[in-house]
């Protein structure tokens, strides 16, 4: 099988397109205004998002503290217009240089200042997420496979609460119940002997609080003896969870992180790359659980590979082999989808024009 070209920042008609041209000037706008930023860095933020949109990529100030990881990353990107950029590199790009602009890893009274706090917080002090969570109560410690359900399609729904993503799609559109693929019975048989999981996070706030749910229950019911929890190393993709997010959404589910649970971090769930291109460090880290469960769009994209694949294709033929067994727990937020059925696409691409990005279809996707 012929593996498909990349997806690419500036091909006309394509999602990436409208997120660099549609989404980017919102997002830049809501960071400029988020805190009391100097002049500098308004204009940086400014100037950035005019190179992403018609320029040539910059470099990052020799000062960097990740100019090496970067200059391992680059793949030859720096210096090329931004436009023929493969997306999943140039998103990360541009979220790299966000914090750049804003001075976050520069000493001063902005090192260290996520841009996106003020949009996370009012997202966690959201009062519909105590009803939204009230179902959480009444979840019990045996292994039913009706609370399974509930739990991993709270982790699938979830991830439709990204601040990024909705700085475009409408909100209104409610979620459909179904699930594109359902591989929670798989998920249950690859822990019928109970391990260790490991949950690779995508957004903080209300997905955050779905995961910490999902991974709870693992642990109440034993079907998992620990489990590792990976974070971003630092603010990306607007809502992505830190650790720091991490303790914000325990205390605002009012339970403490479980003394099993490890949150971890690693520089690469910051970098342009998927996972193919894992370190042997982080692989070797993966590859020590019974289960891998990735979490959100981007790491989707990662897994499978951010090209322009055929959604029939199967997932062995796209996904990355981690040596572990993986489950994706997404909503369908980007083009790339792999592993449906050809009467499933054609019935979604006449209903549903949108339907690869719009949010709405969720999927719990086994490799
Ligand atoms: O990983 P997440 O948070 O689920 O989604 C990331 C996302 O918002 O970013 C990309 C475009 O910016 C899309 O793939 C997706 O909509």
């Amino acid at each position: 099988m012929l593996t498909p070209p990349e997806l690419l920042v500036g091909t006309p008609g394509r999602y990436a397109r409208e997120v660099f041209h549609q989404r980017h000037p919102t997002l830049i706008d809501r960071v400029a205004a988020a805190h009391p930023y100097t002049t500098a860095q308004r204009a940086a933020l400014g100037a950035l998002l005019d190179e992403s949109l018609t320029g040539e990529i910059r470099p990052l100030p020799g000062d960097a503290p990740d100019l090496a990881d970067w200059a391992a990353w680059d793949r030859g990107q720096v210096g090329r217009p931004w436009a023929d950029a493969p997306f999943l590199w140039a998103e990360s790009y541009f979220y790299r240089r966000i914090l750049d602009a804003v001075d976050y890893f520069r000493p001063g009274p902005w090192h260290g200042v996520d841009p996106f706090r003020p949009m996370k917080d009012a997202e966690l002090a959201d009062p519909s997420l105590d009803s939204d969570f009230g179902w959480v109560a009444s979840l019990g410690r045996e292994r039913d496979e009706a609370d399974l359900a509930t739990v991993v399609r709270a982790a699938v729904f979830g991830n439709r609460a990204d601040i990024s993503f909705r700085l475009q799609e409408p909100a209104g559109d409610a979620p459909t119940d179904e699930l594109l693929v359902d591989d929670t019975a798989w998920l249950r048989a690859a822990l019928s002997e109970p391990g260790p999981v490991c949950l690779i996070a995508d957004n903080g706030g209300r997905e955050v609080m779905a995961d910490l749910v999902l991974a709870n229950w693992l642990l109440d019911t034993g079907l998992a003896t620990r489990v590792t929890l990976h974070v971003k190393p630092a603010p990306y993709y607007v809502s992505d969870a830190t650790a720091s997010d991490v303790d914000a959404a325990c205390a605002r589910l009012g339970r403490p992180l479980d003394a099993r649970v490890a949150v971890r971090t690693h520089s690469f769930w910051c970098a342009p790359l998927a996972f193919g291109d894992l370190p042997a460090d982080l692989r070797a880290d993966l590859a020590g659980h019974r289960l891998v469960v990735a979490k959100g769009d981007l790491n989707y994209r990662r897994l499978v590979g951010d090209r322009d694949w055929d959604p029939t294709t199967p997932v062995r033929a796209a996904a990355t082999d981690l040596g572990v067994p993986v489950v994706a727990l997404r909503t369908c937020k980007s083009e790339v989808v792999v592993g449906l059925d050809a009467a499933t696409v054609a019935r979604l691409d006449a209903a549903e024009p949108r339907w690869r990005v719009s949010g709405r279809h969720g999927m719990a996707q086994a490799r």
